[in-house]
Parts: structure tokens; sequence; C-alpha cells
């Protein structure tokens, strides 16, 4: 739709666009992206022909966009810039209306009924319909922008140029606008050649990227390429992870700021104070610990400062239990968004916590366990073990750095030494007398300071996990020696 090539350009006789060649295919959603000041508007103004080319070209369906007129280019391309050259005593439908004018034909040029149409349609698209008769100069700058957007959609063009579309608009009228524009390039085919600051909104609505670096291109292609964060951080000077959207399959970035970059170390032993009572077990660190856990709330992977476990009796029977948890925590003044949260019918008082360094990593292991519901679930149908609740909680705290593969394998490494304890030490299954592989449904907890040594590897095979192994296999052998159950011989 939009070929470019070879474009050089500028202001002055130094080309700030420097030989670019692009494609921009008919119905796709493109993203420029690049720092302030590397040329992100100088290349629009090459495309849209407001500034002169040097070298090359830009041709729009095919045609040179030098050679085309003034009205030709109106009905095929409408632009919004970051530059607004519109009368201020104008009403926002007069702004909307010039949006028609490369349809309107003679010398008085009359709104046509189609005409109205159109920018009745345009104004409800926008949300700027109450506004109609408002002065543009007396309305919000967020405003002003869906207005604009409305004059550029009344154009009826095949091809929109979008300066920053979103500048000055709040979230919910950022992914109003661009899901509307999405909306009009999958149900239109309309073609949107974008400028965008927000790396993450890029990501989402962009079918491909450009990214823009001293008048060049660094990247081009899919959202993916986004992935590469060295390429981010060469262009944007900020240290950037890539993660992954939890329901769209597109990238994401989170940016670390420098202040975070050189957090204060701290003693591990100095920084938790635990609590046990008949009714619960309560574990507070001063700093949050990046968790990974299948707890009852505050599961996944996140930043977490509390860890609880609450005592049930063995006949509590609720599926869901996370509001019960809430009532709890809120009861003894625990912040619940900043916990994992549990339930046991074991008695908190029996808990086993063993603190131990291991290759100079020191390491705390809390673990509850309730032998009266242990099942062997190669016998007994899961909707059976659904109905117990649970009765092993093993919290594993580590006073060092993981990445996040360190964190999965570790957690890996904790249910391993968990199977192997179990088989050591075997319970039995009441109702099938055959050794307990299990106990439903466990929770496990696995935080980390996130200070001293860097782990990026915590498998079995490795010294950090044998190291876990053997603190989850003790912990095992004392929480199992407090109840004395065996396998009937
Ligand atoms: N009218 C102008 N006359 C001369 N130089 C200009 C003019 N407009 C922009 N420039 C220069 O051209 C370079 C690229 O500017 P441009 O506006 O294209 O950057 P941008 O990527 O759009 O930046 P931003 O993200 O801040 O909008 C800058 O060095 C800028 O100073």
């Amino acid at each position: 739709m939009i070929s470019i090539h070879n474009l050089s350009g500028g202001y002055t006789s130094s080309p700030i666009i420097n030989g670019l060649d692009l494609d921009i295919l008919k119905g796709e959603f493109f993203a420029l992206l690049g720092k302030n000041g590397s040329g992100k508007t100088t290349l629009f103004k090459l495309v849209t022909g407001q500034l002169p080319i040097k070298s090359g070209n830009v041709l729009v369906s095919g045609k040179d966009i030098q050679s085309l007129s003034k009205l030709e280019k109106a009905k095929k391309m409408a632009v919004l810039t970051q530059e607004v050259h519109v009368s201020f005593d104008y009403t926002v439908e007069e702004i909307i209306s010039l949006g028609r004018y490369p349809y309107q034909r003679g010398f008085f040029k009359h709104m046509s009924k189609k005409d109205w149409k159109v920018i009745e349609e345009v104004m409800e698209l926008t949300n700027v319909t109450d506004l109609r008769k408002a002065p543009f100069r007396m309305i919000s700058g967020g405003e002003k922008q869906r207005v604009l957007l409305a004059k550029a959609l009344a154009q009826e063009p095949e091809i929109l140029l979008l300066d920053e579309p979103t500048n000055h608009l709040d979230i919910k009228h950022t992914f109003h606008l661009l899901d509307l524009l999405k909306d009009r390039q999958q149900m239109m085919g309309l073609t949107i050649f974008a400028i965008l600051h927000d790396l993450n909104v890029a990501s989402l609505y962009a079918d491909r990227i450009a990214l823009l670096h001293d008048g060049s291109f660094l990247e081009v292609g899919d959202v993916d390429r986004l992935r590469k964060v060295d390429q981010l951080k060469k262009v944007y000077e900020v240290k950037v992870n890539s993660q992954s959207h939890p329901i769209v399959p597109k990238p994401q970035f989170l940016m670390t700021p420098n202040y975070a970059a050189s957090r204060e170390f701290y003693r591990f032993e100095d920084s938790y104070q635990l609590k046990r009572s008949d009714e619960y077990l309560h574990v507070q660190f001063d700093q949050p610990l990046r968790t990974i856990s299948n707890g009852v709330m505050g599961a996944g992977l996140q930043w977490l400062k509390h860890f609880c476990a609450f005592h049930v009796e063995k006949d509590y029977d609720n599926p869901s239990p996370e509001r019960d948890l809430q009532n709890w925590m809120e009861k003894y003044s625990i912040p619940y968004e900043q916990a994992v949260g549990m339930i046991t019918t074991a008695k908190p008082v029996d808990t086993v916590v063993i603190t131990e360094t291991i290759e100079n990593i020191e390491m705390m292991i809390i673990l509850t366990l309730e032998t009266g519901n242990a099942v062997d679930i190669t016998k007994r149908s899961g909707s059976e073990a659904d109905q117990v609740i649970s009765c092993m909680n093993m919290m594993l705290f580590i006073d060092a750095d993981f990445t996040d593969g360190a964190l999965v394998s570790g957690y890996m490494s904790a249910v391993e030494a968990k199977t192997k304890a179990l088989q050591n030490q075997p319970l039995s299954d009441p109702h099938s007398h055959t050794v307990a592989a299990d106990t439903p449904p466990d929770v496990m907890v696995l935080a980390l300071t996130q200070q001293g040594m860097k782990i990026s590897n915590a498998g079995n095979r490795t010294m950090i996990g044998k190291g876990m192994a053997q603190l989850v296999n003790r912990a095992f052998k004392e929480v199992l020696n407090k109840h004395l159950l065996k396998v009937p011989q």
C-alpha cells in the first residue's frame, strides 16, 4: 500500500532520514517506534508530501506521492498529527465536517446526506456526539484528540497516518480508540501507520513494527522482534525486560528504574517474623520476596511479603475458600493482596520449621502435614481426592537471586524432593492400604530474596537443587516422625 524506496530527506541539506526502505501492506496496522528526535515525524512528513524528498521515492497504491493532487491525497490518506492547524473558533461538529472536504463538489461545497451520515457515525465512534456544539478551544486535550480522529475518519481514507494518537488520552480512551482503529482495520481493511511511544500498546495492537534509530531502521518485522531487549536498551537507554501478556500471545515490556537496580543488601535471618497460634501460621518478611506458588491466594509468580496457612477442621467443605481466607487475613491485619494464603487441617503449632545454610545460601523450610488424608492417587478417582482438603503445605524460603528459569527448576526440584521423601518415609493410604504418593491438594511455595548469589538453574543435579532436596528431606523426616504413620506390613 505504501512503498518507500531508498528515501532520504529532512529540513536542511543534511538529511534526517537516510536511505530508508519500507513496505506497509494493505490492511495492516504498522507501528513506528523510536526515541524522541529519531526522525519519526520527519518520515511521516516525507510520506505525506509535507516535506520535499531529497532522494528515493514514496509510492501509495503504486502512485508516486508527489504526482498526486491535494484532493487525491486526501481521499487516499488522512493524517492525525501533533500539530493542530484548526481554527479554535470552530465547533467540534464543524471541525469534523472539514474531513468531508475531499468529497464536496461545486463552488458552494454543500454537505450531502451521505456527508452528514458519515459525520454522525464517526462522532458516535469516537464518543464526541455530546460535544458537537462545543467550541473546539473549550474541550480538553484528550477530547481534542478524539475530535481530530473523528475528522480523520470522516475523510474515509484507505490509509490512516497517526502521530502519537493516544497522546493526552487516559487508559479508557487509549484502549477505546485503539480498539476502534483495530476494528476498522479488521472489518474494513483500513491500513494504519501509527507513531506510538508505548511499547506495550504497540505490541498489543500492531501487526508489525519498525524501530527507528538515528534516521535508520534497527528492526522491521513482527512485534516479537521487540523481545530483543538489547536493541531496546540501545535505543531507549533503559533496562527493559520482555515478558508475555497473560491473555494475548504478545510480548509486554517491563522497565527497571535506575534506583531499583542497586537494592540494599539485608540479612536474611533478621528479615522475617514467624507467628504461630492454634488458628494460623504467618511468616512476615520486611521486604517482598519473588515467589512462585500454587497457594489458594497469591498463586503464580509474584512479589509477596506475607505467607500464611490457616487451620480448618477436617469437615471444612468450601470448594472456593478464597473469601474465607481473605476474611481471616483481614481479621489478623494481614494485607491479602501481598500474601500467599493456604488452608490446612494440620495444627499450625505442629509445623516443622528448619533454617539451614547450604552451599553458603541461607534457606528456611516450613512444613505442615496432616497425614489423615493421604491418598494413593493411582488407586482413587480424582473427584474423590478433590473433596479432601489440603493437608500438606510446604514453604521454602531461599536467600539467593534466581532467574525465572531457576525458579521453575527449583520448584521442580522441591516437588521431586518431596516425592522422594514420601517414598523414604511411606504413609499409609487409609482407603487402599497402599503407599501414598501424595496428600491432596498440596500447596508449595518457593520464595527468593533476589539478593546475593545469582542462580540460573536450580535443577536436581545442581548444588542448590541438591541442597534444597536435603532440606526438604530433613523436614519430612521430622514432620513424619511426629505422626509416626507407616505402611502396614
Ligand atoms: N522544522 C524543523 N526544522 C529543522 N529541524 C527539525 C524540524 N523538525 C524537527 N527537526 C529535527 O529533526 C530531527 C527529527 O525530528 P522528528 O520530529 O522527526 O523526531 P521524532 O522521532 O518525531 O521525535 P518525537 O518522538 O520527539 O516526536 C530532530 O533532531 C529535530 O530537531
